[in-house]
């Protein structure tokens, strides 16, 4: 494996509207140190990729933004989202994951109908009138382009769904929450060419009232998808940039080897 200066970095500033920004993040999993320093800022509004090697520190860092590491590792730093540090002790993670919410790399619907996996997050939080969850049901499924497709079978049960279908229902039952902040953890590595194009295309329309923070190791769906791209290596992030420039004009080395491919 080559080696890179791990302090050679080039982090842009956001200058547009910022839904969220670390300080000084680190994670160590017991002695194992698998973050360090992560400070950037996520635009809202916008898709930005988190890119690098296996093992780079990628999916830490993402579950750090919605404190989805709580209990497996140790997590320092500042984490901001409204001028509200998140990372405090003093916060209340399941509200911050009402406005922050996850979507994993396996579908993961409850074994329960299509409706009650919209509405179940939704009940247990206050929401109780038959119209509203009406409402909120038909909305998050057609913000996740399934309605049409699950419209006449709400009663089915999510299992039966394709696996394109059960991540589409995932993304539903986040958004039905309402967050103002969607973490995607590789939301399409499990799943065949066509699924992971509607996947895009979704993502692509929800970010217009989202503002989406996505883990792939799919350098062409990080180009095709996201508005800013920012590139780890060995838990250090190396660059953060427009995507454009990340993949035609990288400043720093070990970036410019990992997207032409000549990397390790
Ligand atoms: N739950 C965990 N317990 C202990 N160590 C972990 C855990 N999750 C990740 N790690 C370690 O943290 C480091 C970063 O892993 P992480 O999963 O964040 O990388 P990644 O870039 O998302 O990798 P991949 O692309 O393979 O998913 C690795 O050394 C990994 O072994």
């Amino acid at each position: 494996m080559k080696e890179y200066d791990l302090n050679d970095n080039y982090i842009i500033d956001i200058t547009e509207k910022k839904a969220l920004s670390t300080k000084d993040v680190q994670v160590h999993y017991g002695n194992n140190h698998a973050l360090f320093n992560a400070s950037m800022a996520f635009p809202r509004y916008k898709i930005t990729a988190l890119i690098g090697a296996s093992g780079c520190g990628k999916s830490t860092y993402l579950r750090c933004l919605n404190r989805m590491n709580d209990k497996i590792a140790t997590v320092d730093g500042q984490i901001f989202y409204r001028d509200l540090d998140i990372n405090s002790p003093k916060i209340n993670v399941y509200e911050v994951r009402q406005h922050i919410g996850m979507v994993f790399q396996r579908p993961n619907p409850f074994a329960k109908s299509i409706k009650d996996n919209i509405t179940f997050a939704l009940k247990n939080s206050g929401i109780t009138k038959k119209a509203d969850l009406e409402e909120r049901l038909e909305q998050s499924l057609k913000g996740a382009a399934l309605w049409d497709e699950v419209k006449d079978d709400l009663n089915k049960s999510a299992l039966a769904l394709s696996g394109g279908q059960q991540q589409r229902l995932c993304i539903a039952r986040s958004i039905a929450m309402r967050p103002d902040i969607l973490l995607l953890d590789e939301p399409a590595s499990a799943l065949d060419p066509i699924s992971t194009s509607k996947i895009e295309e979704t993502l692509h329309v929800l970010s217009k009232d989202y503002t989406i923070i996505i883990v792939t190791h799919n350098l062409q769906q990080a180009s095709r998808i996201s508005d800013y791209t920012a590139f780890l290596h060995l838990g250090h992030i190396i660059e953060y940039n427009k995507t454009a420039k990340i993949f035609t004009h990288p400043k720093i080395r070990a970036t410019e080897d990992y997207v032409s491919g000549n990397f390790g």
